[in-house]
């Protein structure tokens, strides 16, 4: 085989157990019918994208019809490319470089902005130009003394959703966030239902069904978590692991911290994909009993229209600076590009003028989201700035409040 020889066609509904039992094969998974038939109704929403060599389907790779916030407020179209298999036989060929190349041919035609994912390998994608447009860290609580707090937490009393009704009392109250937070998807009620609040957990059916705590009324904050017994032979006492947990103020999440760690018969609060931003390490009364231990690239983004991206995102302070941006996948997005945005107004065109800034289209991304700033990129190497201080001036542009956060693993 040659990567001639391949051909890349939307693979039809009918063959999505093929397309399946492939992704099974290269993920070393082989899960019950119930999972199965999740997958199955999940690409049965999304876009997929088949590696043909004559009818054998040598690749297959999928994309959720997401919609990603953007700094600022605004949400821009991002298809969530996932379950992304080259047959064992045939890798190493081009086969995963041609299925993106379809992908963002894809995206051009339909007016999706952006793409996004989470890798199985950092070292895969930032070839295709995707960057780190988020990061997630992992905070882990020792719950054997009770959670010491430097903040008294909101003394309103907590009271536990069935997970039926949750996606009706979280749903409005999580959508709110996304107009803080960069990064997050928008959620459907089947999202809800099938990634949150599944009464069995995908990866560890030791683990109780999803747990909804929320407080105030209005809502004011929630956490999901689910718990896993302990084992008294050993003396391993239970473990709680916190799924999500969104706060409108410090002290609500104190009081949904204090409730976590304080749950019977578990010794430990493990939490993953918190933002790096959260405040709990911040205000935690003993550093010892609570550890970020942890941090890792979550949401990697790529602008598939750098410009479209960039008019969709807020512009906090003045800037003028000359852009060279360099991408060999997308030339249209490949050049020198006046950048002048405000509060007020916004335009990225082609220029002649010499560049403040060189920088690669995966690293810009990074910059777009909000995830490092182009001055840290300047200072490890990845940017060039020409012009002193334009790196600081288009980070003031550039910065919009909250990290970017997202929880939502696909
Ligand atoms: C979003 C997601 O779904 S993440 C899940 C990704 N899938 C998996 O991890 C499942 C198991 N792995 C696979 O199916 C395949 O090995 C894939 C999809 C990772 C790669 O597919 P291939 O067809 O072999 O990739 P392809 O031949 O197009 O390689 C393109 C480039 O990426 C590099 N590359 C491919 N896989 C890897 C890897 N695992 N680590 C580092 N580099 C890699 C290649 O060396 C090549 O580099 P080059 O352009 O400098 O020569």
């Amino acid at each position: 085989m040659n990567a001639s020889s391949v051909r890349f066609r939307d693979v039809p509904e009918s063959e999505i157990p093929r397309a399946l039992a492939l992704a099974y094969l290269v993920f070393h998974e082989s899960p019950e019918s119930d999972l199965r038939s999740r997958h199955e109704k999940t690409l049965a929403t999304c876009l997929r994208i088949g590696a043909y060599e004559d009818d054998e389907l040598v690749g297959f790779a999928a994309a959720h019809p997401f919609d990603l916030s953007v700094p600022g407020g605004g949400e821009l179209a991002c298809p969530g490319l996932t379950f992304v298999s080259v047959a064992p036989t045939h890798r190493r060929r081009g086969v995963l470089s041609g299925m993106i190349g379809e992908l963002f041919a894809r995206c051009v035609a339909q007016g999706a902005p952006l793409v996004a994912l989470w890798a199985s390998e950092a070292s895969i994608y930032g070839r295709f130009g995707f960057g780190p447009g988020s990061y997630g860290t992992t905070v882990e609580i020792d719950t054997r003394r009770p959670l010491a707090l430097r903040i008294p937490p909101d003394p309103r009393p907590l009271r536990l959703v069935d997970t039926e009704a949750a996606p009706d009392v979280l749903g409005p109250y999580f959508e709110g966030t996304r107009s803080r937070r960069a990064g997050r998807l928008a959620r459907t009620r089947d999202w809800w239902h099938e990634e949150w609040l599944a009464e069995k957990d995908e990866e560890d059916d030791e683990f109780s069904p999803a747990r909804v705590v929320v407080l105030g009324e209005p809502l004011a904050g929630y956490a999901i978590y689910r718990t896993k017994q302990g084992e008294a032979a050993s003396q391993v006492r239970g473990l709680v692991r916190l799924d999500e947990l969104e706060a409108d103020s410090p002290e609500v999440a104190a009081a949904l911290w204090t409730y976590l760690a304080g749950i019977d018969l578990t010794d430990r609060v493990r939490a993953w994909g918190r933002p790096v931003d959260d405040p709990l390490p911040l205000f935690a009364g003993d550093l010892d009993q609570v550890r970020v231990t942890e941090e890792f690239p979550a949401l990697w983004v790529r602008l598939v229209d750098v410009r479209t991206a960039l008019a969709a995102r807020s512009w906090n302070a003045p800037v003028d600076v000359v852009l060279e941006v360099r991408d060999p996948l997308l030339p249209a997005n490949d050049g020198t590009f006046r950048l002048i945005a405000s509060p007020d107004g916004f335009s990225y065109a082609p220029t002649g003028d010499a560049p403040d800034l060189s920088l690669e289209v995966r690293d810009l991304a990074s910059a777009f989201m909000g995830s490092v700033t182009v001055s840290a990129l300047v200072a490890a190497g990845l940017v060039t700035e020409h012009t002193p201080g334009a790196a600081p001036m288009l980070d003031a542009a550039l910065s919009a409040g909250l990290s970017p956060h997202t929880a939502d693993a696909f």
